[in-house]
Formats: C-alpha cells, structure tokens, sequence
C-alpha cells in the first residue's frame, strides 16, 4: 500500500478516522503553508465535482432537487500519497509487477486524481486493464459506487488499480467526494440506503468475509 502522507479535510468538523494527518508536525511552517496550499486546492475540486455532478445528473434526468445533496463539498478530502519505487528487496522473482494498491473500486460519488508523470493507474474496461497515461496538466476523474447507485448503474464505479514503478517514486493528490449525512440514495435498482450505511457494511464485510462486497449488498433482487 502507498503511504498517504498527508490528508485535508476540507471540513475541519467531519469525522473521519483514522485521522492520517501528520499531526506530529502540524505547526511546523512547511507543514502548515501545504495544508494551506491543498485546502484551496480542495476548493477548486470541490467546484469541479459540483460541476461534473450536475452535469451527470442532467444527463441522466435525475430531479436537481432531490439528487442535490447526494454531493455535499463538506464531505470531500484530499490525499497525498507517495508510492515509494518498487524495491528490489521486495521483489519477488515470480511477479512481473508489484501493486501500490490493489483493484477496487471507490465508495465515493467522484474521485478526482491527479497523478504525477510517472504514472501506473490502471482501469478495467470489457474484462481489459487500460494504463491510464499522465497527462500535463489533466486530471483523471473516477466514477465511485454512490454514482453508479445514483445514476441506476447507468455509470459504473469504475475498477482501478495501481502499479507501482521500478525506478521512480510516484505520488498522487486525490479529492473524494460523498453523499452528504443522512442523504438517502435512492435508485430503481437498490434498496434507498445512506452513505453512512454502505460504509457500514463496508465495514462488516471487511471484517466478516474480508472484502469488500460494495453495491450488490443493497442490490434489490428483482433489479435485472
Ligand atoms: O493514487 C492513485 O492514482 C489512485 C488512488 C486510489 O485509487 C484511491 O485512493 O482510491
Ligand atoms: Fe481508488
């Protein structure tokens, strides 16, 4: 797994844990000017995904008003990660590739990556992983599972992963964005659920089977 070495909460009041903010540290000058500079960088994500969200969902006919709070800007965050280059001490000789992170999907609405040009996202597509290649200056939108439950599998949460590189370090700065507290989803194919209890399934499947389960929890039986 990479090491997300820095987390903003773009909403100081929403708790979320664990807390992966260096808090050792926070007073320090460089410290406090980074957090400076990815709050305002959060800001701007923040108006990219409203944007995109009310986009989507004039695409899809959704009522603006009931599927308004199905984004809120004051759940999102944003992640720095260093995925420290693949070394040859973990090598394994069997593999020809070692992962920062294995495929999921997001449990997000939107996840906006931006990922610098070393590159090894990867996305599966018709049984097919892509390598997502760097672009100057572009960021990388990922559809997660409340999007794809909002959008009545229109859209699909979208399975990604990350390789890690032999020679170069690669860092991400990602900004994920939920539903906001207590706004229900509600969808001809699953049961209306909250973001508070997809997590909490999330959650128990984690404990209980190991992974992840995600949507089909809620999936209704007869939704075809
Ligand atoms: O580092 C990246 O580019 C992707 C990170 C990611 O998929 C995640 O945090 O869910
Ligand atoms: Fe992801």
């Amino acid at each position: 797994m990479p090491e997300p070495f820095f987390l903003c909460l773009l909403n100081p009041n929403r708790p979320l844990s664990p807390v992966l903010c260096p808090t050792s540290g926070a007073g320090h000058p460089v410290i406090a000017s980074f957090s400076h500079v990815l709050e305002e960088y959060g800001k701007h994500l923040a108006r990219i995904g409203r944007t995109l969200f009310d986009g989507m969902s004039k695409n899809l006919c959704l009522d603006p008003i009931k599927c308004q709070s199905n984004l809120s800007e004051s759940t999102g965050f944003v992640r720095v990660y260093r995925y420290p280059k693949w070394s040859s001490k973990s090598k394994n000789e069997n593999k020809s590739s070692a992962w920062g992170m294995d495929v999921h999907t997001d449990s997000s609405v939107l996840s906006i990556l931006n990922q610098d040009e070393v590159g090894g996202l990867e996305v599966l597509k018709d049984d097919h992983w892509f390598t997502v290649k760097p672009v100057p200056n572009t960021l990388v939108v990922n559809l997660g599972d409340m999007m794809q439950a909002i959008s009545d599998d229109e859209y699909t949460s979208v399975k990604h992963r990350v390789k890690v590189n032999e020679y170069k370090e690669r860092i991400s700065i990602c900004y994920f964005v939920f539903p906001g507290q207590g706004s229900v989803i509600r969808s001809s194919k699953y049961k209306p659920f909250t973001y508070s209890d997809f997590q909490g399934q999330v959650q128990q499947d984690l404990k209980t089977v190991g992974y992840k389960v995600g949507l089909d929890r809620f999936k209704l039986s007869d939704a075809s």
